[in-house]
């Protein structure tokens, strides 16, 4: 069963189009990492998401309902960028606070524990560094027990250590079947803590699938070499090629496969190559091939 459906949506801010006709599902109790560079539309596409913004055109839904409704039904939990907290309530009563609008909150004593608050229940809102601050603000959208928690950026202010912690308290949340939609700029957290990269890059998708697969699309690793005056044809024939440039004899090939690539460079040619690089193409280079290709 789908937990989000974006069909066809689109949001346009005056001449700005800041999701271009975005079509895509995620199935229910899945953690999916949303990247994209600046301005790539993933908070408009959260705001859409969380019935904050309405789309220019195309429809959304949330466990088949409007956002409107889902929010209404507790079904969603969100952390923003920058939700403020009630300066004068400690994070206990806070938390508490919240998690008594739901219907069917989860116990307090387990939220504290989720966003890792235990030893800051007492403290003042107003006394809370960025990150314990981000910290309250996962506890405030997990309180409710939403099926569906949208994360933007969750951990922007957060040091290594809180960065560790918080995602174990994600990966907790969503082990229970729960659906986790998280924005980030982090290659490397979506690489370990989704199951599925959806990659958008000015408002229109540029990949999905899991992080491996974005990987291997992009090329996976280059191979590069001098050839100088020898000709080059047949390159892009070689095993796991999957593109071959060549500028003023130096040559670049994106293989899905080094070994296999490198094989047939070595025994299937006569090619005299020289200052041979393997050069791995991380999470990184895929995604910015990727959101250059778009
Ligand atoms: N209220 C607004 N009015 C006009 N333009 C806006 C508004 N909000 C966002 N935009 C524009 O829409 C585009 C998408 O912005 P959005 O904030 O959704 O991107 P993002 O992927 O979340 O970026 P970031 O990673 O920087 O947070 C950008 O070009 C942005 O300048």
């Amino acid at each position: 069963m789908n937990a989000i459906v974006f069909d066809q949506v689109s949001k346009r801010y005056g001449d700005v189009l800041a999701v271009d006709d975005l079509s895509l599902s995620i199935e229910s109790g899945t953690t999916v990492a949303l990247l994209g560079p600046n301005g790539a539309g993933k908070s408009t596409s959260i705001g859409m998401l969380l019935g904050l913004l309405k789309p220019t055109g195309g429809e959304i839904s949330v466990h088949g309902h409007a956002p409107e409704q889902a929010v209404a039904a507790g079904e969603l939990g969100a952390m923003l960028q920058d939700g403020a907290l009630i300066p004068e309530l400690t994070v206990k009563e806070l938390v508490d606070l919240v998690r008594r609008l739901y219907p069917r909150p989860l116990p307090l004593d387990q939220v504290l524990e989720l966003a890792d608050l235990g030893e800051l229940a007492g403290r003042r809102a107003n006394k809370l560094s960025g990150g314990q601050a981000q910290r309250v603000r996962f506890a405030l959208a997990v309180a409710g027990a939403p099926r569906v928690l949208l994360l933007d950026e969750p951990t922007a202010a957060m040091d290594v250590e809180s960065r560790l912690r918080f995602w174990r308290g994600m990966h907790d949340y969503a082990a229970g079947g729960r659906t986790v939609l998280f924005a980030t700029h982090y290659l490397e957290e979506a690489d370990q803590h989704s199951d599925r990269v959806i990659v958008i890059a000015r408002g229109r998708l540029a990949a999905d699938g899991t992080a491996a697969q974005i990987k291997a699309r992009a090329g996976g690793r280059t191979v590069r070499f001098t050839l100088g005056e020898q000709p080059a044809a047949g390159l892009d024939l070689l095993p796991g090629v999957t593109a071959v440039e060549v500028e003023a004899g130096a040559v670049t090939l994106r293989t899905a496969d080094t070994d296999a690539t490198l094989a047939g460079l070595y025994r299937g040619t006569t090619l005299d190559v020289r200052d041979l690089q393997v050069a791995g193409a991380g999470l990184e280079d895929a995604f910015l091939a990727l959101t250059r290709e778009s």
